[in-house]
C-alpha cells in the first residue's frame, strides 16, 4: 500500500487515521483513533479517567510517537507508526516548560507552532510574569529571535490581552491561582501559535474563576484564530468553548456531537438557556453510556 500524502488538505489542522499508542508494559491508550480537525476549529475531548484524552492530547501535540497509524498536523510534520516524523512548515519558539514537559524520545517530533495550558500554571518562581511570558520568546535560534526590544513588546501585548498589566511585575507567589492561569495563557499564545492544546487548565479554580477564564479564551480565539483542542472532564465547560465534541472510552472516539450552541462570543451566558440543558444532558447520556459496563463494545 502507498503511504498516504504528507499534504493536509486545505483547511485541515489535524487528521489522524487509525493512530494507536500501545505503552511499553501494555496499555493500549488509544486504539485506532481517527480524527480530523480544521484550522481554527474548538474542539473538547471527554470522557471517563484513563480513556486516552492526554495521550492523544500529546499525539496532537507530536509529543507522543504512534505504535500504529499516522498523524499529520499543519505545518508541524506527519507521524508515523515506527517511522520518523517529517517535519514542514513554519518554525517559531517554544516554552521551556513546555519542552520540560516534553517525553525526551519523542523530542524532534513536536509542532513548534504548537502551546500547551495544564492545570498547573507552571510558571517560573524566580521570575516576575514578564519574565515568564517573555521566556518561551528567547528560546528560539538566535537568528530567529526578536530583538529585545520586540520580546518585550510582545509579552506585554500578551498581559495585557490576558488582563494582567498592572501584575507585570509580581512574581508567581504574589498571584491568585486565576492571574497564574491568566500569566499561563499569556505565556502559551505569546508565540502566536497555530495550535492550543489545553488539558484540564482550569480544573483547579473554582466555578466563577472557570467561567470568567472560559470568557477570556474565547475572547483571545476571536482575536487569533488558534486551532484549539481541549480535554475536561467538565461539560459545562466543553459546551462553552467547543464547536464539537469527541466523547471517548477506552482509547477509541465512540461519539461525535457538534455543539448546537457553539458560540465565540464570551458575552453569551449559555448557562442560562433551557437549550445549554438539554444538549449537556445528550452529553452527559453519552458519557454515562460510554462508562457503562452494560454498554461495553456497544460502541463499537
Ligand atoms: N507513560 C505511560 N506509560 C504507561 N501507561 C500510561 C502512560 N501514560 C498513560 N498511561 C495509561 O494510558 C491510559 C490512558 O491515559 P491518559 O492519561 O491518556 O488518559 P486520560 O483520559 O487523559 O485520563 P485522565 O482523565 O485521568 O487524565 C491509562 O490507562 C493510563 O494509565
Amino acid at each position: 500500500m502507498n503511504a498516504p500524502s504528507d499534504k493536509l488538505d486545505a483547511g485541515t489542522a489535524v487528521l489522524c487515521r487509525d493512530a494507536t499508542v500501545t505503552y511499553p508494559g501494555g496499555v493500549c491508550a488509544l486504539d485506532r483513533i481517527n480524527l480530523s480537525v480544521r484550522q481554527g476549529e474548538r474542539l473538547a475531548l471527554v470522557g471517563p479517567s484513563g480513556c486516552g484524552k492526554t495521550t492523544l492530547l500529546r499525539v496532537i501535540a507530536g509529543l507522543q510517537p504512534l505504535t500504529g497509524g499516522v498523524c499529520q498536523r499543519s505545518g508541524g510534520g506527519t507521524q508515523r507508526s515506527g517511522g520518523a516524523s517529517q517535519r514542514s512548515g513554519v518554525v517559531t519558539q517554544r516554552s521551556k516548560v513546555e519542552t520540560q514537559r516534553a517525553d525526551s524520545r519523542a523530542g524532534d517530533r513536536r509542532s513548534v507552532a504548537t502551546s500547551f495550558v495544564f492545570q498547573q500554571p507552571a510558571l517560573l518562581p524566580w521570575a516576575n510574569v514578564l519574565k515568564n511570558v517573555t521566556l518561551p520568546l528567547s528560546l528560539g535560534r538566535r537568528r530567529d529571535r526578536p530583538s529585545a526590544t520586540e520580546m518585550r513588546e510582545q509579552a506585554l501585548a500578551a498581559i495585557h490581552e490576558v488582563q494582567l498589566t498592572d501584575a507585570a511585575k509580581r512574581f508567581p507567589h504574589q498571584l491568585s491561582g486565576g492571574m497564574k492561569m491568566r500569566a499561563s495563557i499569556a505565556r502559551a499564545l505569546v508565540t502566536r501559535p497555530e495550535f492550543l492544546l489545553l488539558d484540564e487548565p482550569f480544573a483547579a479554580l473554582d466555578d466563577l474563576l472557570r467561567n470568567q477564564l472560559g470568557r477570556l479564551l474565547l475572547q483571545l480565539w476571536r482575536h487569533h484564530r488558534f486551532t484549539s483542542v481541549l480535554v475536561t472532564h467538565n461539560i459545562a465547560e466543553a459546551i462553552q468553548l467547543s464547536e464539537r465534541i469527541c466523547v471517548m472510552h477506552q482509547g477509541r472516539i465512540v461519539s461525535e456531537l457538534d455543539n448546537p450552541l457553539s458560540t465565540s462570543d464570551p458575552h453569551d451566558d449559555l448557562r442560562r438557556t433551557s437549550e445549554f440543558g438539554v444538549f449537556f444532558g445528550r452529553v452527559s447520556d453519552t458519557l454515562e453510556k460510554a462508562a457503562s459496563p452494560d454498554m461495553e463494545g456497544s460502541f463499537a
